[in-house]
């Protein structure tokens, strides 16, 4: 584990702040050169290592900070990057972060824009020095930090803590009005013991939304403990949960064994599939919820447990509990802060974001830079149902990118399922391509068309930079003007 990513969650909200009020977008690289912070196209690409040659690792190797105003025409600095021909930045700021004068990080500055680039051109000292200061700051946190460790308040190495697991509200994508209303939630509650309740359909990110609670809570030191009730048989989930003194039963370990709740002391434990566990048990979770204490299969002497339980269901509760088959009392036990996530066909608004943020993701994991999907493939995409929710549509963009032999994806490298769904025209999907309304409508519709045509054309090839370009508008207009139309 990196120095860096210890403080990951004060990082993110640092670039987050720096990229509003700079209106650039902002990366933070570890010494590893793993991404631990990004904002823009580069959220979707925490936790990934920047490409091999690239700008930010000569920083890293050399310690030196450095500008870059046009990547392709520099080739001294971008020359070794696999991504220089697709690389959509145009400026570009890069400066170490020195702590006992070893390179531990990189803060990035990024301009995608003209209008960026001619505000880093025109301010590039200032720049510098507000680097050097927020270098510096980075570098107090991490003394800090030391001090702390060297104090022994936070000694996080003893701890069996798996930094590898660890997940941030900041990977969480979705849009303002549904998702991030439930992560503005979850983020009051962090730090509380309170239940959390999570429902929602398979892949709707019930998972990583108990773990990003829990790895940016006061109890991310210790450990998070996953259990699905559902996987684990009837006759092997009471031993699992509550742990077995030795010679509780035929077969047992002769020292007994600790249960998930005894391994999660301190830390956190996820109870999937809640609403699976049988009656029989129901009584024994109500009790550790209500005293913090469990009782091992076979012993009579409880043993005191500090645990944060966070569940989740896809079951509907509320008739389980009016059909006798989920106890009442533990349901309220339970549903004490209650968080819902919407299936992905309640929220198709969402699935372009979402394409966006896999395709970046796959892009760069299988080391295919950056791709995009052409409208027919968008259209599809947006009209299936995602019966698995957010998981089907990355494995999708997972095998669509595998499949893809250019920048484009085209409905040749769509899963079977995919190709062979019945959609509607997209013109029955807009109400009909007659012009006829007020007259915002029929300029609206006029505006559809001719983007449609733009990015059908195999003459633009899909690059959005170039059709704004043609169309003499900026890029973020292109971007707007796209998401107006659905047709991201
Ligand atoms: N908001 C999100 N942003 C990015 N990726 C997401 C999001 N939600 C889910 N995912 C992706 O979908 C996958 C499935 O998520 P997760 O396992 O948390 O779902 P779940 O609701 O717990 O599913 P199940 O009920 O089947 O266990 C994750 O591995 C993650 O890659």
């Amino acid at each position: 584990m990196t120095e860096f990513s210890r403080i990951r969650t004060f990082i993110q909200g640092y670039a987050d702040n720096i990229a509003e009020v700079l209106g650039l977008d902002v990366t933070i690289l570890d010494e590893q050169g793993i991404r631990v912070s990004g904002t823009g196209d580069y959220r979707d690409l925490i936790g990934l290592p920047a490409p091999e040659g690239s700008f930010f690792r000569m920083i890293l190797q050399t310690g030196q900070p450095g500008i870059i105003y046009d990547m392709k025409k520099n080739e001294s600095q971008c020359m070794n990057c696999k991504f220089l021909l697709q690389c959509r930045e145009l400026a570009t700021i890069g400066f170490p972060v020195h702590k006992r004068e070893k390179t531990v990080g990189v803060i990035g500055l990024i301009g995608f824009l003209p209008e960026q680039k001619e505000k880093m051109l025109q301010h590039s000292e200032k720049l510098m020095t507000f680097l050097h200061h927020t270098s510096a700051l980075i570098v107090h946190k991490l003394l800090e930090l030391e001090e702390e460790r060297r104090q022994g308040c936070n000694i996080q190495e003893e701890l069996p803590y798996d930094p590898a697991q660890a997940v941030y509200f900041a990977q969480l994508i979705g849009a303002e009005t549904g998702l991030q209303e439930v992560i503005r939630k979850a983020k009051k509650v962090k730090d509380s013991l309170s239940t959390v309740l999570i429902r929602g359909e398979s892949g709707t990110g019930k998972e990583l939304l108990a773990r990003a609670i829990h790895s940016e809570g006061n109890r991310a030191a210790h450990p998070f403990i996953a259990v699905n009730c559902a996987a684990i048989p009837e006759t092997l989930l009471e031993s699992e949960l509550f742990g077995y003194e030795g010679g509780a039963f035929t077969g047992s370990r002769r020292e007994g064994k600790p249960g998930k709740f005894e391994l999660a002391h301190k830390g956190t434990i996820f109870l999937d599939e809640v609403g699976d566990i049988p009656l029989s048990l129901q009584p024994k979770l109500l009790r550790v919820l209500q005293e913090r204490t469990v009782d091992r299969v076979g012993s009579v002497k409880p043993v005191a447990v500090d645990v944060r339980v966070i569940a989740a269901t896809h079951r509907d509760l509320e008739s389980m509990v009016r059909e006798g088959a989920f106890r009442e009392d533990l349901y309220y036990r339970l549903n004490v802060i209650p968080l819902r996530l919407q299936p992905l066909r309640e929220r198709r608004a969402d699935i372009p974001l979402y394409i966006h943020h896999f395709l970046n993701k796959y892009g760069a994991l299988l080391q295919k830079g950056r791709i995009e999907v052409d409208l027919d493939v968008m259209e599809r995409l947006k009209g299936y149902d995602w019966p698995g929710n957010i998981r089907q549509l990355e494995n999708a963009i997972e095998y669509m990118v595998n499949m893809a032999e250019d920048t484009v994806i085209g409905a040749g490298d769509l899963p079977e399922y995919l190709a062979q769904l019945e959609l509607p025209a997209v013109s029955e999907q807009t109400g009909g391509e007659a012009a006829s309304g007020s007259l915002e409508d029929m300029v609206a519709m006029y505006e559809r068309d001719i983007l449609q045509q733009y990015f059908r054309s195999p003459k633009w090839g899909g690059d959005k930079t170039r059709i704004a370009e043609e169309l003499q508008i900026s890029l973020s207009t292109l971007y707007r003007k796209l998401e107006k139309h659905r047709l991201i």
